[in-house]
């Protein structure tokens, strides 16, 4: 299976869904995150979700236990194969999340976004590296049942030691030929190819804008995955 998630983190629905179209041979699925759900809601969803690939909703869901757990139960309908939440909101919130979500939903932790580094983490009081975080927090989303965790490709390998069956989202990826930061991604700081975080066991590589951002999206999508 590939192991390719697009994002499509475009402001139109027309653009986000012919690209899907164009990009829908050289990627397993596809994700959809705040940029999008914001703009197209259900509807956007279920528009992208006629093309034919498992929905990855990424939105990284951060509150209350009980608030979480109804946002969960109101996304159901979409039946999405994936749905972000962030671990920092803390065991119930992860416990009843994944309660709440159906049973062919993955629900997956995000633990230190990999468009921080350790001195961002220092910033928000948080005195470990962004590596010691993250395990902490795997080990949270673990205990609290969830089915994974996303982190940085620097952290999969040391995840996947201590969580043998889990499932491992990665996203902050670049290609080889690309600069770390390049195609207007200077956002993220813990980078590393598609090849090297598939080696090092990540169960999903999720790819946006070297793919949506490229002169030729379907051959940028044809060229990572060749790289697999
Ligand atoms: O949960 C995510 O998918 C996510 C977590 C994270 O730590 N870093 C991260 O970049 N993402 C998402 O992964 C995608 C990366 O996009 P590109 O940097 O354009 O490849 C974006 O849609 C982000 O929202």
């Amino acid at each position: 299976m590939n192991p390719i998630y697009l994002a499509l983190d475009l402001p139109r629905l027309d653009a986000a869904v012919a690209l899907a179209q164009k990009v829908k041979g050289h990627v397993g699925g596809l994700k959809l995150g705040l940029e999008f759900f914001c703009a197209h809601g259900h509807h956007g969803v279920h528009e992208v979700a006629k093309v034919g690939l498992p929905i990855f909703l990424d939105l990284k869901l951060h509150d209350i236990p009980n608030t979480v757990a109804g946002a969960m139960q109101s996304i159901h309908v979409l039946e999405p194969a994936i749905v972000t939440i962030h671990a920092a909101g803390g065991r119930a919130m992860m416990e009843d999340a994944k309660a709440a979500a159906g049973e062919n939903c993955k629900v997956v932790a995000v633990t230190v976004l990999t468009s921080l580094d350790g001195s961002d983490l220092s910033a928000t009081g948080i005195g470990s590296s962004a590596h010691d975080q993250v395990l902490r927090l795997t080990d949270l989303a673990a205990e609290a049942g969830l089915d994974g965790i996303v982190c940085s490709g620097h952290e999969v390998a040391q995840v996947h030691k201590r969580w043998k069956n889990g499932y491992f989202v990665v996203p902050g990826l670049r290609p080889a030929e690309a600069s770390p930061n390049g195609i207007g991604g200077g956002d993220q700081k813990r980078t590393m190819t598609p090849r090297a975080a598939r080696d090092a066991g990540a169960s999903v590589l999720v790819i946006g804008r070297p793919i949506s951002r490229a002169e030729d999206p379907v051959a940028a999508a044809r060229a990572i995955e060749g790289t697999l």
